[in-house]
C-alpha cells in the first residue's frame, strides 16, 4: 500500500507559550488537533532550541524572541502565530526564507490600547500620578495647581494607524483637539489634523502618544532634542514599543519637570515572566504611570485574538491559505475536496514555475487548479491535482528535489 503523504493533524505538534487565551487552544482541538502544549510563560532560550525543533506550529506572544538562530532550530516549523499586533520579536525575513508564513492579529486589541491612553492622558493632565503616590505616603496635598481638564487640549498621536485613529475618536469625543503624525499620507477622522510634521507636532501637543511600530526609522525617535522641542510640562505616553524612546533622556525630562508627566507600558528591555525583576530608570518617579506592557491585555482583547490567530493557522495548517500572512506571499484559496493539493515553496528564481509544472506534464497528471504568488525572494505555488496516492509521493519527492526548494506539503 503507498504510504501516506499528507501528515496526519493528529502528528502535528502546537507550541503555544505566554498564556495566550484557552479560546486558542479551543480553535485547535475543534479544527482536531490533540498534541497542543500550554506554557504560560515564555521559555528560557535552551529549552526554546529543544522545543521548537519538534514543533510544527508555535504561537507566542510580545516576549519570546524567535531570531534567525532560533529559526534554523526550527526544522518542522509551518507557521508561526503571533497573538498580539507586533511582529518585531520575529526575524520575518529570515522565517519568509525558510518558508514560514507568520500570522498576528491586527486589530483584535486596538481598542483596548486606546481607552488605556485616553485614560492615561486624563490621568497625567490631572497630576494624578503624583497625587496617588503621596496620599500612599499618608501625605495630603490638596490643590488645583497644575491640575487641567482634557477638554480643549490638543494630543498629539504620533503614528496614526489603527490605534492612534482610534486614540483621536475617543479623544476627540472628550473634546480634545487632535493633531497626528504619520510617515503615510492619512485620512483624518473627525476633525484631527495632520501636524506639517513630528516637530511642529511636538509643539503644539499637550499630551504625545505613540503609536508605530517598532523599526529602524522610529528607534529612538523620541529623543532628548525631540523631548526638547515638546511644550514645558507636557506629557508624554508611549505604549508602542520601548526602543521608540530614549529612556534615559526620557527619565531626566521627567526629573527635572522638563516634561509634567509620562505613561509609559513599553520598555527597551522586558522581564521575560511575571514576578522577574522590572528595572527601569523611571521607577520610583511619582509623576510617571508605568505598566507592564498591558496596553492590550484584557480579556476581550485576548479572547478575540485567541480566536483570530488560532483560525489563521488551522486555515494554513489545513488549507495552505496564506491569507494575512505578515512575511508571506498571500494566496487565498478555495476547499480541495476530491483533490489532492501540493503546496511549493520556493526560493523566487526565474524558471521556478515551468520546472514545476514539467513534473505534471512528465508524469502526465492533470492540473485542476493552480495558485501562485512571489515575494522578491521567496514565491508560493499551490497546485490541485487529481492523483493516485503512489503519484502523490512521487509527485511530492520531484518538486522537493527542485533546486531552489524551500518547503513543500502536501493536503488530502
Ligand atoms: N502596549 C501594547 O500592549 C500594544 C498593543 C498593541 C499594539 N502595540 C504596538 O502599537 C503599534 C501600533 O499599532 P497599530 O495597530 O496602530 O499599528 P498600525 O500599523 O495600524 O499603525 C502604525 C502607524 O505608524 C505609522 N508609522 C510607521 N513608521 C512611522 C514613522 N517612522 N513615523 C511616523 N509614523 C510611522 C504607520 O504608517 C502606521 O500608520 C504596534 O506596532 C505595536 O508595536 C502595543
Ligand atoms: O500581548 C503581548 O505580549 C503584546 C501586546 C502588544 O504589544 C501587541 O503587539 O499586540
Amino acid at each position: 500500500m503507498a504510504k501516506k503523504t499528507s501528515y496526519p493533524k493528529s502528528d502535528i505538534r502546537v507550541l503555544l507559550l505566554e498564556g495566550v487565551s484557552q479560546n486558542a487552544v479551543d480553535t485547535f482541538r475543534e479544527a482536531g488537533y490533540s498534541q497542543i502544549e500550554v506554557h504560560d510563560k515564555s521559555l528560557p532560550e535552551d529549552e526554546l532550541k529543544r522545543r521548537i525543533a519538534e514543533a510544527h506550529i508555535i504561537g507566542i506572544r510580545s516576549r519570546t524572541q524567535l531570531t534567525a538562530e532560533m529559526l534554523a532550530e526550527a526544522r518542522r516549523l509551518i507557521a508561526i502565530g503571533c497573538f498580539c499586533i507586533g511582529t518585531s520579536q520575529v526575524d520575518l525575513d529570515a522565517a519568509e526564507l525558510l518558508g514560514i508564513p507568520v500570522f498576528n492579529a491586527p486589530y483584535s486589541n486596538t481598542r483596548s490600547v486606546a481607552e488605556l491612553v485616553v485614560a492615561e492622558a486624563i490621568m497625567l493632565m490631572r497630576g494624578i500620578p503624583q497625587k496617588s503616590a503621596q496620599c500612599h505616603r499618608g501625605g495630603w496635598s490638596k490643590s488645583a495647581a497644575g491640575s487641567h481638564e482634557v477638554r480643549g487640549k490638543t494630543i498629539g498621536i504620533v503614528g496614526y494607524g489603527h490605534i492612534g485613529t482610534q486614540v483621536g475618536l475617543i479623544a476627540e469625543a472628550l473634546g480634545m483637539r487632535v493633531v497626528f503624525h504619520d510617515i503615510e499620507a492619512k485620512l483624518s477622522l473627525g476633525n484631527a489634523h495632520a501636524a506639517a510634521g513630528l516637530d511642529d507636532l511636538l509643539a503644539q501637543s499637550d499630551v504625545v502618544t505613540l503609536h508605530v511600530p517598532e523599526t529602524p526609522a522610529t528607534r529612538d525617535m523620541i529623543g532628548a532634542s525631540q523631548i526638547a522641542s515638546m511644550r514645558p510640562g507636557a506629557h508624554l505616553i508611549n505604549a508602542s514599543r520601548g526602543k521608540v524612546v530614549d529612556i534615559d533622556a526620557l527619565a531626566g525630562a521627567l526629573q527635572s519637570g522638563q516634561l509634567g508627566g509620562a505613561a509609559v507600558d513599553v520598555f527597551p528591555v522586558e522581564p521575560k515572566a511575571n514576578g522577574d525583576l522590572f528595572e527601569s530608570p523611571l521607577v520610583g518617579l511619582d509623576n510617571v504611570i508605568l505598566t507592564p506592557h498591558i496596553g492590550g491585555s484584557t480579556l476581550e482583547a485576548q479572547d478575540n485574538i485567541g480566536l483570530e490567530v488560532a483560525a489563521k493557522l488551522v486555515r494554513y495548517s489545513d488549507n495552505g491559505s496564506t491569507l494575512s500572512a505578515v512575511n508571506f506571499p498571500e494566496v487565498t484559496l478555495p476547499g480541495h475536496e476530491g483533490s489532492l493539493r501540493l503546496l511549493h515553496i520556493h526560493r523566487n528564481v526565474p524558471g521556478m514555475l515551468s520546472r514545476v509544472n514539467e513534473i505534471f506534464s512528465q508524469a502526465g497528471v492533470n492540473i485542476d487548479g493552480q495558485f501562485l504568488r512571489t515575494h522578491p525572494n521567496v514565491g508560493y505555488v499551490v497546485i490541485d491535482v487529481a492523483a493516485t496516492d503512489a503519484q502523490a509521493v512521487q509527485l511530492k519527492e520531484q518538486l522537493a528535489a527542485i533546486p531552489g526548494t524551500l518547503r513543500t506539503r502536501s493536503l488530502v
